[in-house]
């Protein structure tokens, strides 16, 4: 393990206190073997990235003097424990195969040379809980992505729509949704073949996500099918915002077999209301796309509540006419 260790002197650090003291003459083979045994068997009690390395901090901590940890990964994983204080020993956390990030600690003075050697010893006691968690976290991740397209699935839909109603609701900021539909899809598959419907289907998710914020969330429903939570943004925005979306995708073919071909989509758009739950909520959206279509597509259309009682009524109207019929 690559390790670097700034020297300069500072005053300011915690006290040591006796187990620290103990231990900064280096432990002897048997009190090492103990020290490393416990930290393996408290490290394996969680699966969590954050808390195998918050355990691990807190056990070191317990050893010697150290203010402050901070991880990161290529993954994108950024944790930081405790104060980032002046003087850091950083080490680079890897086999001649496996790289699992750096992770760098800091203090107000100068690490000793025994407590370098120490500290790359835990490392080593950290490795694989670290990595089983990294693991299982990956595992997770893919669970809740769509293969295809790389965004989140139904599942991560469903695991997050009822907690960003009940957010909206108690903070009362707007929440928007739309529901995306790709316009004759089947035709495109029918026309080019399967596998240039598929690259499609990542043209217009790359489309869409550059129409919008960072904060907005973008999950595949299922099939040509796009949810999309606008967080912070009421119904006027959300229409600006899908009017954009559907304009991108107008105009922004993609070549298939030297040709350019755009696809359109139709958007159902609506905002949250007070006595909104998940199935009302989505099924104004749903509504709204469903009129967009029946409109002739390459469409916005947005439903109010109001609207949406309007839409129940001439149903109604409609079905006793039938029936009567
Ligand atoms: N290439 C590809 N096609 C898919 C995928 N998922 C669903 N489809 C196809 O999407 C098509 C959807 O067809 P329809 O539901 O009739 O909808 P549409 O042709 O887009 O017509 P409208 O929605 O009414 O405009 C079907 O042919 C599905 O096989 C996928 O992952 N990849």
């Amino acid at each position: 393990m690559a390790r670097s260790a700034a020297t300069q002197p500072r005053t300011r650090g915690k006290k040591p206190t006796a187990t620290m003291l103990k231990v900064n003459g280096f432990p002897g083979e048997n009190e090492l073997r103990d020290l490393q045994f416990k930290l393996a068997y408290n490290l394996q009690s969680t699966l969590d990235v954050v808390n195998t390395l918050e355990l691990f901090f807190s056990n070191i901590q317990d050893l010697f003097e150290v203010n402050g940890l901070s991880f990161d990964n290529l993954e994108g994983i950024e944790l930081k424990l405790g104060s980032q204080e002046k003087h850091s020993a950083c080490y680079n956390v890897a086999t001649s195969t496996i790289q699992l990030g750096k992770i760098e600690f800091r203090r107000a003075k100068p690490f000793l040379e025994t407590e370098l050697t120490l500290m790359e010893m835990l490392i080593g006691v950290l490795f694989y809980p670290l990595r089983n968690a990294l693991l299982y976290r990956a595992a997770l991740d893919s669970s809740m992505r769509d293969p295809l397209t790389g965004i989140g699935n139904r599942q991560a839909m469903d695991n997050c729509f009822a907690r960003e109603i009940k957010l909206s609701l108690r903070h009362q900021t707007p929440l928007s949704l739309m529901l995306i539909d790709v316009d004759f899809f089947k035709k495109l598959n029918d026309t080019y073949g399967h596998r240039a419907g598929d690259k499609m289907l990542k043209h217009i998710v790359t489309n869409i996500k550059n129409s919008l914020r960072e904060t907005d969330q973008i999950f595949r429903f299922g099939g040509e099918e796009f949810v999309v939570l606008l967080h912070n943004t009421d119904a006027e925005n959300a229409r600006l915002t899908a009017e954009r979306i559907r304009i991108h995708s107008a105009i922004t073919p993609m070549e298939i077999d030297g040709e350019n071909v755009a696809s359109t989509i139709s958007l159902g758009v609506t905002t949250l209301i007070d006595t909104d739950n998940v199935e009302s909520f989505f099924e104004r959206a749903d509504c709204a796309l469903y009129q967009a279509k029946k409109e002739g597509r390459n469409k916005v259309v947005v439903e109010s509540s109001n609207n949406m009682r309007q839409h129940n009524r001439n149903s109604e109207a409609h079905a006793g006419q039938s029936s009567t019929a």
